[in-house]
């Protein structure tokens, strides 16, 4: 039997658990970053978010304006160090200081067979997934290192990531590197007080989802029988799995990814169903 989750607005840890900590959120004016930035900002935080788009970070902060901390968001794109650095100055001009938290949540998708995939189709995920947060966390790092104070940086990530993505292989593949990544700077920067973590989504359907996204997963997405707790997530969960990795009660936790899936990825059955070519399962046509 499912059973739900407690109602957004509560929280494990205590009111104001955040009060006087900056946190930046890449891609947090929609879906699951969105969702993450406002758990901080309800625990007191103040959050910055990152994003390319005018109407994201204008969400961003529409989210963020009922809770008491300082919300405040920043054009970036993240495949642009120099961009990274200024948004990063910006943070710390609007918050009196160095935000504490990174979370590293934006990235890039769509569904293509590989075979199909323009080499600039494949570079443009890898940029934006596996570089933009390997820059993010670089210029991030690189402000505590120098200042000599503990930080916290925490990377979303995917669970095909293990198993591999068919109809997703520019994404797959970057997510496992961010995944590596997470382990290499967790024992790199670990001796400085800085801890590095992922944080895996699983079926969470929001409105944000591109369209040929959901549009390739509508046919089985939204579907609580699907999932082996009987039901999908709700963005919110994610919120408080993040807020949990960035709090003093995860502070021995660092290098880890942490699934929040229900255990779907970890499905077998004993006969598997028909294999579907890739191309079938996405409506192309034959080669
Ligand atoms: C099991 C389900 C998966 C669950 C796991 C993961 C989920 C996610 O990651 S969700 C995050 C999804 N969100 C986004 O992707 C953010 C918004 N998306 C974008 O900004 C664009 O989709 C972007 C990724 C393409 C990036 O935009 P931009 O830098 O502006 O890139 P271009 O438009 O210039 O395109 C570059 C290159 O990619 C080709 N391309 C773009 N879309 C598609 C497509 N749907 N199918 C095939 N190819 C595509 C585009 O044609 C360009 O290549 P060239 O034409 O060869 O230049
Ligand atoms: N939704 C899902 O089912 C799953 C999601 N995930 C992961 O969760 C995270 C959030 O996904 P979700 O909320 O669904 O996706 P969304 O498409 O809602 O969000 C992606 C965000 O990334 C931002 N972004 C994309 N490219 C750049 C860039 N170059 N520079 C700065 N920001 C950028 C976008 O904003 P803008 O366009 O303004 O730049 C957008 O806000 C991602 O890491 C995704 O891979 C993992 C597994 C499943």
């Amino acid at each position: 039997m499912p059973v739900p989750p407690p109602p957004l607005g509560r929280s494990a840890l205590h009111p104001g658990a955040f009060t006087g900590t900056g946190v930046v959120v890449t891609g947090g004016g929609t879906g699951l970053g969105r969702a993450i930035a406002v758990e901080f900002a309800r625990l007191g935080a103040d959050v910055a978010v990152l994003s390319r788009k005018d109407e994201h970070l204008r969400a961003g902060l529409a989210a963020l304006a009922e809770f008491p901390g300082t919300a405040t968001a920043h054009p970036c794109d993240i495949r642009d160090p120099d961009r990274i650095a200024a948004a990063l100055d910006a943070v710390e001009e609007a918050f009196g200081g160095r935000p504490r938290v990174l979370v590293n949540n934006a990235a890039a998708n769509f569904p293509a067979a590989a075979e199909e995939m323009s080499p600039n189709a494949w570079r443009t995920v890898v940029d934006i997934t596996l570089n933009g947060t390997f820059l993010c966390a670089r210029e991030f790092a690189r402000r505590h290192l120098a200042a000599d104070t503990p930080a916290t940086i925490i990377n979303v990530g995917a669970s095909y990531a293990w198993t591999g993505g068919p109809g997703f292989a520019h994404s797959a593949a970057a997510k496992a590197g961010v995944k590596n990544l997470t382990e290499s700077l967790a024992v790199e920067w670990g001796p400085y007080g800085i801890t590095v973590n992922g944080l895996v989504p699983g079926m969470f359907p929001h409105r944000d989802m591109t369209a040929d996204i959901r549009g390739n997963l509508d046919r089985a997405h939204d579907k609580d029988d699907r999932q082996p707790v009987g039901r999908v997530g709700s963005p919110h969960e994610l919120g408080w799995a993040a807020t949990f990795l960035a709090s003093p009660y995860a502070g021995f936790i660092s290098g880890h990814t942490l699934v929040v899936d229900g255990a779907n990825w970890q499905r077998r059955t004993l006969t598997n169903p028909p294999v579907v070519p890739v191309r079938e399962q996405l409506g192309l046509g034959p080669h």
